[in-house]
């Protein structure tokens, strides 16, 4: 394919503004799908995606568009637009020349435009702006254009309006990503050089691999390796992306395509990686590649103790296409055999405890998630604290560090106060505020990531009413008085429930900690303590009181078989209960501290 006819772009936009309906209409004009074969937002294939209306992995698929008589070849690379999957979004802008920059027309510009936008322009792609949802009764297209031109400094006449609903605008859309995207550079003759963007997991099949080439050629068969990561393979197959796969022999610069190579696990594959031939390597590899961490960790354990290595199973299948999930195996007094597992923020561990539940059929507990935290100890060096139970003894470190975030939210004038106020509290401090129009202001705060992984979004949006987004990245880490505070059920630590929390919160902590505890534990035969200590130091209490009857007791010489749905029904209610000591604890409870308000 001459590359001058080649267009590589991705569609950059705020969560729900409309990125994969236009992205669906943009297929079914082009043709790319047949109407039979259109089944809404097609690019989400997973079920969990298409049923939470998220993109979780980012997908590229090619379409070919007849432009004036002349035909392009036009990929289309789609991008997540949830923060948790922000790595991903920065390989595909990489891999792009332009971005279609989507802003819903009622909503106006949120934190992630911005976000994915400043990425897209730090990489130098070409911005496209496109109105959307203008068909809305509240869309004011009029009102968002000066928005979008005061953010990019792009013309009025820059601005396309459409419609993924109706379809309005799609020709122009495509017309735009031809006449404005600049066709591909680079020298097929050149050593090869292919960035790696995304990787998708087929059981069948094993890894597939997305790349863009940058140089060079590959073809079918080549032996190549990966930079980074320094593995080597046969290129068994390539080909570009349809809505099937279209093998080919060779792929040459300017190109998107996929590669298949015998690769079992998806952990083998960095985003982000460049391939290149093992003999005439290219000099140098893509820029920008990075390790991708994980930022919240949790314990995941099973309900049923006999299911751990079942679980470790499930885990072991999830991470072969999830390769940013990272586990390794953790005890915990109250909760027996699990994983300590990190994942990339709140909502992938929701995904993946989802994932467990639905795919492999597993009950699990996940405990109270906590960020990373680094003590400098006496001696100098540093310690990983990624769960309560690393925290060393208050006498053998010096201090210690939480990670910080550099947060950016974007709302109305009049909900300025109260997010200000939510910060606070949350330990921000306020870095700027920039007022986008009269009646919008972005505001950056430092903050500490832990205060934000929780309940921190949800309160924002319920504090301003919804006209709030959010967005943040990792800072660095600043030392901060941590403490572990711990809870006790009739006088028993339950490891499982404990915290790492800022000391000025403590009490605060531990007050609402027992509180809710309180109304989740449910009445057993004896009285249950729930008390909240810091060491030895208890700071907070509780009492659930013994129940009165027992169950049965009403079935007293009654019908055998009522006696045993009573005993099958409390059975179905135990089956996230966990027995710790002789106390019973509900799955709420280990999650309570998400609630806390
Ligand atoms: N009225 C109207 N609704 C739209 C339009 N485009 C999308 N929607 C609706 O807006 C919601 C979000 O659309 P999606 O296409 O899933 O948004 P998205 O940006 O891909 O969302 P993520 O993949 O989660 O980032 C859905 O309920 C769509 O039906 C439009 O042009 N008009």
């Amino acid at each position: 394919m001459n590359m001058q006819k080649i267009r590589n772009f991705c569609i950059i936009a705020h969560i729900d503004h409309g990125k994969s309906t236009l992205a669906d209409r943009l297929l079914q004009f082009t043709k790319t799908v047949s109407d039979r074969e259109m089944q809404d937002q097609l690019l989400d294939n997973m079920d969990l995606e298409r049923e939470r209306g998220i993109t979780i992995k980012s997908h590229a698929i090619q379409m070919r568009y007849d432009y004036k008589g002349d035909e392009h070849v036009l990929n289309l690379i789609d991008t997540p637009g949830h923060v948790d999957f922000s790595y991903e979004v920065s390989r595909s802008i990489a891999a792009c020349e332009g971005a279609l920059l989507i802003v819903d027309a009622s909503q106006g510009v949120e934190a992630q435009t911005i976000t994915n936008l400043y990425l897209a322009m730090e990489h130098d792609l070409e911005i496209i702006p496109v109105l959307n949802k203008i068909d809305l009764p509240g869309a004011e297209p009029e009102v968002i254009a000066e928005e979008v031109m005061d953010l990019i400094g792009c013309d009025r006449e820059d601005i396309i309006l459409a419609s993924g609903k109706e379809g309005t605008g799609v020709e122009d859309i495509l017309n735009a990503v031809v006449e404005r995207i600049p066709a591909p550079k680079g020298d097929e003759k050149e050593p090869l050089q292919a960035m790696i963007f995304d990787s998708v997991y087929n059981p069948f099949r094993g890894v597939e691999v997305l790349f863009r080439i940058f140089n060079g050629t590959i073809n079918k068969g080549d032996k190549i390796k990966f930079v980074n990561t320094g593995k080597e393979y046969d290129a068994d197959e390539i080909g570009v992306l349809g809505i099937q796969q279209k093998p080919q022999e060779s792929l040459s610069a300017g190109n998107v395509g996929y590669l298949i190579s015998g690769i079992k696990v998806a952990k083998e594959v960095k985003v982000g990686d460049t391939i290149t031939h093992i003999k005439k390597p290219c000099s140098q590899a893509v820029k920008g590649f990075e390790n991708v961490k994980p930022m919240v960790f949790a314990g995941i354990y099973p309900v049923d103790t006999t299911e751990f290595e079942e679980l470790r199973n499930s885990m072991e299948k999830l991470q072969l296409n999830d390769a940013s999930l990272v586990w390794e195996p953790e005890t915990s007094a109250a909760l027996g055999f699990g994983f300590r597992c990190g994942f990339l923020g709140m909502l992938h561990m929701e995904i993946i405890q989802e994932r467990l539940e639905r795919e492999f059929d597993m009950t699990v507990i996940t405990t109270v998630p906590s960020v990373q935290f680094k003590a400098l100890m006496n001696d100098g060096e540093y310690k990983l604290i990624n769960a309560p139970s690393d925290m060393p003894d208050t006498n053998l470190y010096k201090h210690i560090e939480e990670p910080f975030v550099r947060a950016s939210i974007i709302t109305k004038a009049d909900y300025v106060g109260p997010v200000i106020q939510l910060c606070m509290e949350k330990r921000g401090q306020i870095k700027n505020q920039v007022y986008l129009t009269a009646d919008r202001v972005e505001l950056t705060f430092n903050m500490p990531l832990a205060e934000i992984v929780f309940d921190f979004f949800d309160k924002l949006k319920t504090i301003s009413r919804g006209y709030a987004s959010l967005d943040y990245e990792l800072k660095d880490n600043q030392p901060s008085t941590m403490v572990r505070l711990d809870v006790m059920l009739n006088g028993e630590v339950v490891d499982a429930l404990s915290a790492i929390v800022h000391r000025d919160k403590a009490y605060e902590w531990g007050r609402r900690l027992c509180e809710k505890l309180k109304e989740l534990v449910p009445r057993q035969m004896f009285e249950i303590a729930i008390q909240a200590a810091i060491g030895t130091k208890v700071i907070a209490r509780e009492t659930v009181k013994a129940m009165r009857k027992n169950v049965l007791a009403k079935c007293y010489g009654g019908d055998i078989s009522r006696k045993r749905k009573l005993l099958e029904k409390q059975k179905k209610g135990k089956k996230r209960m966990r027995q710790v000591g002789n106390v019973e604890v509900p799955q709420e409870a280990f999650m309570a501290v998400l609630k806390l308000d």
